[in-house]
């Protein structure tokens, strides 16, 4: 399923050691000022031109990490994932998305020792960092400021014919130094396109649910078809490998019951819908369905859907008007129908005073925030140690694992 299994989708770099920091101490917490980076290491990719940094975020597919090019001197963010999985949408929709305002400028593709890297402007903390560093949650003037940049990102990324589909907190980055009052747009690994070759909206099809659960739309969650299959004892020897595998599992023997979940692809309502989602959870609105399970079946996804529906006109979901018009908005869309931008941005308006005095950017404007590595990760990186001799045939292995996947370049 192309959901995320976390409902919050986010990074785990908590407390950590600062060695790699001198002083003075940043006060954010796992912060690293650039000006402050003095230490290099070994650990290189792109044929030894990337000196690795430090790691700065982890997704579901593998890490990002702040390194440094040693022909320029320059930092760049550094996307580094073992599945090629999403990396090639990824591609696709940086390459299509080159030249957006709030999009991270994308340079570089490489692959090595049976990884993929994306080499992408750097960029500061998420939103989600930026709320956890405030200590609080934002007011919502404060939040709402924030809106005009959001849509204006979402619209452009819309007009280039894609929907982003996994919009989320951690998925806006607000910029360095100069541009720290400007938001980005991170994560295209779920972007897909949305319109064919004649400029014309795809047909509805259905797929597994796309997103992270937290914030995916209702929509997201309404399972429009399911599958089940009955196998009888006859049948059994066709799928013996997995039969073998299920052995354990009291009656199952007879006959398989397989579940698929799928729902309507994603389309421009949902990235709207999810913003909403977002932007009330970066408020002190809480998400109702905040404390449920991670959905596995059905049932529990339609449990989803019920508790994000909110009743018609939202109102079961929360009574803060600007929420419950703008997912009104979202539920009155067509599939394939254009939203209207300005008047979403409308709903969420402050007054001229408002306008003029709430500001909201990060604390240090020079600062990225680090991630804490988990054992493996480590062990992954040392693989690019450049005194490290590349004996290992797992190694190889990996990469031809990669070239024979159906997502590797030609
Ligand atoms: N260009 C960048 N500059 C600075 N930090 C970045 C950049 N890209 C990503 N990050 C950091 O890394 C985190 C994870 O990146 P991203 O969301 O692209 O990875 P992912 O594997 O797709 O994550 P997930 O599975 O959570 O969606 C981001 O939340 C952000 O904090």
């Amino acid at each position: 399923m192309g959901s995320k299994a976390s409902t919050e989708g986010e990074n785990t770099g908590e407390a950590e050691k600062t060695e790699t920091v001198p002083t003075p101490l940043p006060r954010l917490k796992n912060a690293i000022a650039l000006n402050q980076i003095t230490h290099a290491n070994d650990i290189r990719f792109g044929n030894g031109r990337f000196v690795y940094m430090d790691a700065i975020g982890r997704g579901g597919f593998g890490i990002v990490a702040m390194v440094v090019d040693t022909d320029t001197s320059n930092p760049y963010a550094m996307k580094m994932e073992r599945c090629a999985v999403s990396y090639k949408n990824e591609v696709e929709a940086y390459e299509k998305l080159m030249g957006v305002q709030g999009v991270p400028k994308f340079y570089s593709t490489f692959r090595e020792q049976g990884f993929t890297f994306l080499q992408l402007e750097l960029v500061g903390i998420n939103l989600l960092q930026f709320v956890r560093a405030k200590g609080r949650k934002l007011r919502r003037t404060e939040a709402f400021k924030l809106v005009p940049q959001m849509i204006d990102i979402l619209e452009q990324i819309h007009e280039r014919g894609l929907v982003h589909a996994d919009i989320k907190p951690a998925n806006f980055a607000f910029g360095l130094g100069s541009e720290c009052n400007r938001l980005y747009m991170l994560d295209f690994g779920f972007t897909s396109p949305f319109l064919d070759s004649d400029g014309e909206h795809l047909e509805a099809t259905t797929r597994p649910p796309r997103g992270t659960v937290l914030y995916m739309s209702a929509n997201q969650h309404l399972s429009i078809s399911s599958a089940l299959i009955l196998l009888s004892r006859s049948q059994r020897s066709t799928i013996t490998v997995v039969l073998n595998s299920l052995k354990s599992c009291n009656g199952i023997n007879q006959y398989l019951t397989l579940e698929v979940i799928e729902c309507t692809d994603n389309s421009r309502r949902d990235d709207l819908e999810s913003l909403v989602y977002t932007l009330m959870d970066i408020c002190k609105v809480s998400l109702p369905w905040r404390n449920l399970q991670a959905p596995t079946n059905r049932c529990a996804h339609h449990a989803y859907f019920d508790i994000k529906q909110g009743g018609t006109d939202g109102s079961k979901i929360c009574d803060v008007p600007e929420f419950k018009k703008a997912l009104m908005m979202c539920r009155a869309l067509e599939y394939d129908e254009k939203p209207n931008y300005e008047k979403f941005k409308r709903v969420f308006e402050l007054n001229i005073v408002q306008a003029a005095t709430v500001s909201v950017k990060p604390d240090l404007p020079d600062q990225v925030y680090r991630c804490n590595l988990r054992r493996e990760e480590e062990e992954v990186l040392l693989k690019f140690d450049i005194n490290k001799e590349v004996t290992e045939t797992a190694e190889i292995a990996e990469l031809i694992e990669l070239d024979n996947s159906p997502d590797a370049e030609d």
